[in-house]
């Protein structure tokens, strides 16, 4: 897939407005993950050494609102740190507090602006948004795949305004992840966890269509166990989307790919989510939050990816952030790294806290044969639609 690379481009003491997604996992102001920040590094480093002006756009969160806890502000001291260099950080994304700290730039500056999605008119992909934040710079570079899946202001509006490129980062996620999934190595197994239930259930249908066996878990998994009359107790599902699971279960048996659900689930004790209780998904009461799969479901689901050639996964099976609910998540990471390590299967992850998960199994990018930034992106690009962050820049 070819998008026009930043190194075709002059960049001297040129302004760039460089889209990265910075939405990185964070649990009390610490940042639990900061892949998607080095992921970012290569084309922010080569951009200094260009000596252009860089500013740095992001969204994080799903903010409703301005909200403290979901602020850029929160990845600044993480941002220098890793970059070796200060960056400065603007409460705000466009106005004339942001046209004043960039018109001080000097060449090989940095400055990080405020979330995006503090305006609505970023995810309603809004003309005048977009050209408010064009007309901060010369040249636009998209280097977030993660969230190229988006037709929002600052992924695919822009580019009707400015000359636009892929950096390093969305360049390397294209190719090894066309490399990785042109092997097509059957039996091929897709694992969908997460709680983004709206944004992943409608790209299962798609995914049925490719795979072998479809395995779910997290709070989708929720969604499935209720489809078939299973009683989930208090736990996390999406309102309203039966007709969509009936579609994806006919899609499936059309196309002989099996879905597998949990047979057995973990479930909270109390409501730190400290301890946890296993139960057959027949015997799960009214009052129960299920968090993890059982043991019995991960025995199966290891034999599942043991038989399998190609292991693609969105998503983690469980609240793994709480240690009483990380079973399932680190024991199917730890499969799939092995067979990875043996030659048996070419595993590929994607997703912001899949990413934390990889980490929180003590393995890193080097245990799986691709790691991609992306979750929803992952999903959407697997299942063959355009990305329309990756489609405007080829326009
Ligand atoms: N059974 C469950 N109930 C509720 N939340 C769950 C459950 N299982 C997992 N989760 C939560 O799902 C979250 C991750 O979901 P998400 O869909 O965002 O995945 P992701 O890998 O980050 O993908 P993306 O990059 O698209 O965000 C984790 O924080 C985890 O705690
Ligand atoms: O975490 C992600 O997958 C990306 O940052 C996109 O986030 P979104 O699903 O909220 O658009």
């Amino acid at each position: 897939m070819n998008v026009p690379s930043i190194e075709n481009c002059d960049l001297h003491n040129k302004t760039v407005l460089l889209r990265v997604d910075f939405n990185v996992p964070i649990k009390d102001g610490e940042i639990r993950d900061v892949t998607r920040i080095l992921r970012a590094l290569p084309t922010i480093e080569y951009l200094v050494n260009a000596s252009a002006k860089i500013i740095i756009i992001s969204h994080f969160g799903r903010p409703k609102a301005r909200d403290n806890n979901l602020s850029l502000k929160n990845v600044i001291d993480t941002l220098s740190q890793l970059l070796n260099k200060k960056v400065k950080f603007i409460d705000d994304c466009v106005g004339e507090k942001v046209q004043k700290a960039v018109s001080a730039m000097d060449a090989r500056d940095i400055i990080l602006l405020e979330n995006l999605r503090f305006y609505k008119e970023e995810e309603q992909s809004d003309s005048n948004f977009a050209k408010q934040l064009a007309s901060l710079a010369d040249i636009y570079v998209n280097d977030a795949f993660s969230c190229s899946h988006r037709a929002h202001a600052s992924i695919s509006r822009i580019t009707e305004f400015l000359p636009s490129y892929a950096g390093f980062c969305l360049q390397d996620e294209l190719k090894y992840l066309e490399k990785a999934v042109s092997f097509k190595a059957k039996p091929i197994t897709a694992i969908v966890g997460g709680a983004k239930m709206s944004t992943k259930i409608k790209m299962l249908i798609k995914l049925t269509e490719k795979v072998d066996y479809l395995v779910l878990g997290g709070a989708i998994a929720n969604n499935f166990l209720l489809f078939s009359k299973v009683n989930i107790g208090k736990s996390f599902f999406q309102n309203g989307v039966d007709d969509l699971l009936h579609n994806i279960v006919e899609t499936a048996n059309k196309n002989n790919c099996k879905i597998v659900v949990p047979e057995d689930v973990l479930v909270a004790v109390n409501p730190d989510y400290s301890t946890s209780i296993s139960r057959r998904t027949e015997s799960i009461l009214d009052g129960d939050i299920i968090l993890d799969i059982g043991p019995q479901t991960l025995s199966t689901i290891s034999r599942i990816i043991a038989s399998s050639k190609t292991l693609l996964w969105n998503g983690p099976i469980g609240v793994f952030e709480h240690s009483a609910f990380a079973s399932g998540t680190i024991g199917v990471m730890k499969v799939v790294s092995d067979l990875t390590h043996k030659g048996k299967l070419t595993s590929i992850i994607g997703g912001g806290d899949s990413l934390s998960a990889i980490s929180a199994a003590g393995l890193t990018d080097k245990d799986f044969t691709c790691v991609s930034t992306g979750g929803g992106a992952f999903l959407s690009w697997l299942g063959g639609n355009e990305m329309p962050g990756v489609a405007a820049l080829q326009k």
